[in-house]
């Protein structure tokens, strides 16, 4: 049976990235799918204004939703403080599998819980199951059309606090029509876009931040 492209990412970062060195690994992801094959992690470009986000807010506890194959997950986790850490959910059990792997490689294992199932039955569990008390950070990357239900499930879930920032990619392409006017008309969230461009490619695309107010 031959290789998916995620096992392929994954064995190029095995043979190629630098065990437990957080930033060898993104840099092998984003040579192998500029260089040899398109994939969808958020990339270098979009990658920058993440980081900037995530330093900013220096969250305790972060949440990502679609991991994907960890590509983002690494990316946030290295810049977590001593004690924080980020709850990540993908659906997909072969992108789980090669997203475990490449946390694991790059040595964050012990920052990042991945948690394999659909964020709509994942977010109602993270008070009592995952002992969440509030998310300081949510990476929003999943599919696009469940950017404003699970905002506002992570609301209903008590999950958000006045300063809680949620980062969503793709805003452009695929894009988020319904989230990003939910976002902007609610007055409870104070919004920000950052025009960007698609991962390796020269397609405009944009992520949106929206900070709750409380
Ligand atoms: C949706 C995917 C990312 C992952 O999310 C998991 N997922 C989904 N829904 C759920 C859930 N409800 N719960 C948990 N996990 C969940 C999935 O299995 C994927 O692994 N991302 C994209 O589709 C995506 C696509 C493009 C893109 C852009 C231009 C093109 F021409 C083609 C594609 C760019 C991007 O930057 C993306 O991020
Ligand atoms: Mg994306």
């Amino acid at each position: 049976m031959n290789q998916s492209k995620e096992q392929r990412i994954l064995n190029f970062v095995l043979q190629n990235a630098v065990r437990g060195d957080p930033c060898s690994v993104m840099d092998t992801i984003d040579k192998y799918c500029s260089q040899k094959e398109w994939a969808m992690n958020v990339g270098n470009e979009k990658g920058l204004i993440l980081d900037k986000t995530v330093e900013e807010v220096n969250p305790s506890v972060a949440l990502e939703l679609g991991t994907y194959c960890g590509y983002s997950a690494v990316r946030i986790a290295r810049l977590l403080k001593a004690g924080a850490r980020l709850l990540t959910v993908e659906f997909n059990p072969e992108f789980a599998a090669i997203a475990k792997q490449m946390i694991e490689f790059a040595g964050v294992q012990d920052k990042v819980k991945l948690l394999e199932g659909p964020s709509e039955e994942i977010i109602p569990q993270l008070k009592k199951k995952y002992e969440v008390d509030t998310l300081d950070f949510v990476f929003l990357d999943h599919w696009k059309d469940r950017y404003a239900p699970d905002t506002i499930l992570l609301q209903e879930c008590n999950l958000l606090r006045k300063g809680s920032v949620l980062l969503a990619d793709n805003i452009i392409v695929p894009g988020a029509p319904e989230f990003l006017k939910y976002i902007r008309n609610n007055p409870r969230f104070q919004c920000t876009n950052y025009p960007s461009h698609l991962e390796y490619m020269k397609v405009e695309d944009a992520m949106e931040k929206a900070v709750f107010l409380g």
